[in-house]
């Protein structure tokens, strides 16, 4: 099981306890199940759907039977029950429009059915995304999890609907054709039915072969998906180590193992597509062979043994269908398992959830021996029976060396993540007990590379509070000193973020003035100003210090934005050893004077 999956079965089972039994597994065999109810929330078109399915097996049922009975009455024969020639042709005409207007239906219906049931699962994949907590995200390929939202969720849908309707189908044939040809000669239907199981053995386990190659075709594409992805996002670190040709070669392997799969399959492909048409032309020819000698007895006519050929065909698709309709609900199983894997973990946790008070957050934060370690790393703890207090309105630097675990700190503050043990307070109410949306409505947060969004600034701004005016806008922007730069763009605050070159100082001042927005009652800077200059971020400290109220928990690693601060937090050693102003804590021996002789901080420019 990979760490995604081991992951998921954590928060489900047991949240609090990493590690602690995985419970029994998931069984994929019910998923098609679960497509299949989807699909009838669609009922009414659903239905529409198998009756023009009904009536277009129906017609391609009798098409044999006609055209037998048309080549009949080309060769001489009265048309059969004494209808005339022109109410024979009319009728043949009406059977073929039926079946017309019956696949017009059928398509449409099921076609739409599958659009239908691929948008709501898109849309509870997306909630259910939505809802995973962040360690969910470092520990699953991005690239999974759109190919999840787009491709899979399109698949699934047509999957389910192929199931149904093909099943419906290939059964109608199956039996109305076996019905039709014992009917037409009982003698050479038995015949000809003799040869089917030892052709549907040797086709089945053909298909079970070639469905292992492919399984291993898909397997190594995902590992050829992932490196890639990999390898592309660290491109710059390629280049700058010289790496290109050595990372060609290996691409080159990778895609040669891919190509060397896929030839495999396709050999097994010719193989099997080589052996059907053979074993199919054999039984033909005798069943034409034993066909024409009772033909030739006067036990059957010439357009009956061309019905009774045709019908054949529909029986062996029929079967050939119906015998791989057990492998696609196996394949549809297996392929879906992650994607319901993740939709019912968001049901669970949906129903686990409940009514969160909202209390003010105005008051101090408190740490009471909280400790926390990744689940993915449950032996490593980052933060062990921490205990600390922030002073509410303070403007507090949190330093320690690098990853001592100070933006974990951030996280358990914004509820990101959960302590394993412990317990934080804002205003003296646990975290736990706080609605989490009403949390981070009042939680400024502004990391070291914020995410913007490819619309306009004043839109990425106003991400922090949809509600905020223009002059809203327009004064977090200067509070964040973002003001002046955006009117010097092209189209000043309507400018897109997608359409211009945005520097990294940039960009962290319109996160901190979408932070700045929302009013927030605490703000989180973690390395939010590492890319400005002196000045300016000189200039934010002053804005912030003239912010009543607020409690700022600044994480940094410049010595003028620490200094700046009222009061500093070491942490080390998994714990903050120490509080107390800069003055203070310039002392020899203290652990912060430790840090500053490590360089562990930047001298102001
Ligand atoms: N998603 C994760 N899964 C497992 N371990 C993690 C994860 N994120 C961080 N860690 C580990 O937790 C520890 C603390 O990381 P954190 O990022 O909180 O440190 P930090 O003090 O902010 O570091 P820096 O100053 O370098 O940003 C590190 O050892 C890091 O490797």
């Amino acid at each position: 099981m990979d760490s995604r999956s081991s992951y998921l079965l954590l928060r489900v089972k047991a949240p609090d306890k990493a590690l602690e039994g995985s419970g029994p597994p998931k069984r994929a065999s019910s998923n098609v199940r679960k497509l299949l109810r989807l699909l009838w929330k669609e009922w009414p078109t659903l239905c529409t759907g198998i009756v023009g399915l009904s009536v277009s097996s129906l017609t391609n049922l009798l098409f044999p039977k006609v055209l037998g009975a048309a080549l009949d009455v080309a060769c001489g024969r009265p048309p059969p029950r004494n209808l005339s020639q022109k109410a024979f042709l009319l009728s043949v005409l009406s059977i073929f429009l039926t079946g017309a207007s019956a696949s017009f239906v059928r398509v449409y219906c099921l076609g739409s059915v599958a659009e239908t049931t691929t948008k709501r699962l898109r849309d509870r994949l997306y909630a259910a995304l939505l809802r995973q907590d962040i360690l969910f995200f470092s520990t699953t390929e991005r690239t999974d999890l759109v190919h999840r939202l787009t491709k899979e969720c399109q698949v699934a849908a047509d999957s389910a609907v192929a199931i149904l309707a093909e099943g419906y189908r290939s059964l109608n044939s199956s039996i109305g054709a076996s019905f039709m040809l014992f009917r037409l000669s009982p003698k050479l239907t038995l015949f000809a039915l003799a040869t089917l199981p030892c052709l549907g053995i040797s086709a089945m386990s053909f298909k079970l072969f070639m469905n292992r190659l492919n399984k291993k075709y898909e397997a190594e594409l995902a590992r050829l998906r992932a490196s890639t992805d990999e390898k592309l996002g660290a491109v710059s670190a390629i280049k700058l180590f010289t790496q290109e040709n050595y990372e060609l070669e290996l691409f080159k392997d990778e895609t040669a193992l891919v190509a060397s799969t896929a030839r495999k399959y396709h050999a097994a492909e010719g193989f099997f597509m080589g052996g059907l048409s053979l074993s199919i032309n054999a039984s033909l020819s005798s069943v034409l062979w034993i066909g024409g000698s009772i033909v030739a007895k006067g036990d059957l006519t010439t357009g009956g043994l061309t019905s009774f050929l045709l019908y054949s065909g529909f029986m062996c698709l029929g079967f050939s269908q119906l015998s791989t309709l057990a492998s696609r609900v196996r394949s549809t199983n297996e392929s879906t398992a992650a994607l319901f894997e993740l939709i019912d973990d968001d049901e669970i946790v949906g129903k686990d959830d409940k009514v969160l008070a909202k209390p003010s957050l105005v008051g101090p934060i408190t740490f009471e021996q909280v400790s926390f370690q990744y689940p993915t790393r449950p032996e490593v703890p980052v933060i062990q029976n921490c205990t600390w207090s922030i002073p509410q309105g303070a403007m507090v630097a949190l330093v320690g060396a690098s990853g001592a675990g100070k933006s974990t700190i951030s996280s358990l503050v914004t509820k990101l993540l959960t302590p394993s043990s412990g317990c934080i307070k804002v205003n003296g109410v646990a975290l736990s007990d706080i609605d989490t949306t009403y949390l981070r409505q009042h939680i400024g947060s502004v990391r070291q590379e914020p995410s913007l969004f490819s619309t306009s600034i004043m839109d990425n701004i106003r991400y922090g509070n949809p509600a905020a005016t223009d002059e809203e806008v327009h004064n977090a922007a200067i509070a964040a000193h973002a003001h002046d730069f955006i009117m010097e763009m092209p189209n000043g605050y309507d400018t897109l973020v997608s359409s211009t070159t945005i520097s990294g100082g940039q960009k962290q001042r319109i996160a901190l003035a979408r932070a700045l927005v929302k009013k927030p009652q605490i703000l989180i800077l973690d390395e939010a100003t590492s890319a400005l200059d002196g000045h300016s971020e000189h200039g934010i400290q002053e804005t912030l210090r003239q912010l009543e109220e607020i409690t700022v928990i600044v994480i940094a690693h410049r010595l003028s934005t620490i200094q700046s601060c009222d009061t500093i937090g070491v942490l080390e050693n998994r714990q903050i050893v120490e509080t107390g102003t800069y003055a203070e804590l310039n002392a020899s021996g203290t652990a912060f004077y430790s840090l500053v002789a490590a360089h562990a901080f930047e001298e102001s420019e």
